[in-house]
């Protein structure tokens, strides 16, 4: 399996964050980062999984990537999510592709190894723990991956036929969009990086 990860341009990125770090620039756009590199930490160390490829314009993610052994490969012209994931899906040319989202900073790799195993051979996503949004979206063998995300994106999923998956997952299923997923995520356990990143509120 071989996995696409998109990462927005940090000055850009989790709006929804922004209180988290008390509307400080720098430490939001460290926060951010510190989000896509625990991911992409428990992504790479997954048995099942052979390559990790982030899709990023950002040359500080892209540097921060390389020092973890991880290409990243420039979003296409076309804007947004589903055209980085399909760029990225093309650019890798795999038999077996799936896209990760990178906000999963309590990511363990036990638990994205037994998703993969769950979905065998089936196009397949793991749904958010609200049950709304997608954080996982596998393609089938040699099949197309996709994309549908964004609101609503775990019913876009299904209605396109992707089955859910629904194993007990919690670090999968916990993408941080705001504080109170910040919180359930320091619980779950965070990766090293977004616990140093963290304000002090949450020590
Ligand atoms: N490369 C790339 N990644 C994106 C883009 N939009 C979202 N992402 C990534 O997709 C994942 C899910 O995105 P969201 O949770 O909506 O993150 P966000 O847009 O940074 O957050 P908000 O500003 O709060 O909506 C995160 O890993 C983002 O970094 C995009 O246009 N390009
Ligand atoms: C883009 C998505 O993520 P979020 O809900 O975190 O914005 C999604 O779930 O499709």
């Amino acid at each position: 399996m071989d996995l696409v990860v998109p990462v927005k341009t940090l000055g850009r990125a989790k709006t929804r964050l922004a209180s988290a770090t008390g509307g400080d620039p720098v430490s939001h756009a460290a926060l951010a980062l510190a989000l896509a590199l625990d991911t992409v930490t428990a992504a790479v160390a997954t048995p099942g999984v052979r390559r990790v490829v982030t899709i990023t314009s950002d040359p500080a993610v892209a540097a921060e990537m390389a020092a973890l052994g991880v290409e990243s490969v420039p979003e296409p012209a076309e804007p947004g999510l589903n055209a980085a994931l399909e760029h990225g899906a093309r650019t890798l040319r795999s038999d077996r592709i799936g896209a990760l989202q990178a906000d999963l900073p309590a990511l363990k790799s036990g638990e994205l190894q037994a998703a993969l195993e769950a979905a065998g051979r089936r196009r397949a996503f793991v749904p958010d723990r609200q049950g709304t949004g997608t954080t996982l979206l596998l393609a089938a063998p040699g099949g197309a991956l996709d994309p549908r995300f964004g609101v609503g994106s775990a019913g876009h999923h299904r209605l396109s036929g992707a089955v859910a998956l629904l194993g007990p997952w919690p670090s999968l299923r916990c993408d941080v969009d705001t504080e109170e997923d910040l919180r359930l995520a320091r619980v779950l356990g965070l990766g090293a990086r977004t616990g140093n990143a963290l304000p002090a509120w949450t020590t």
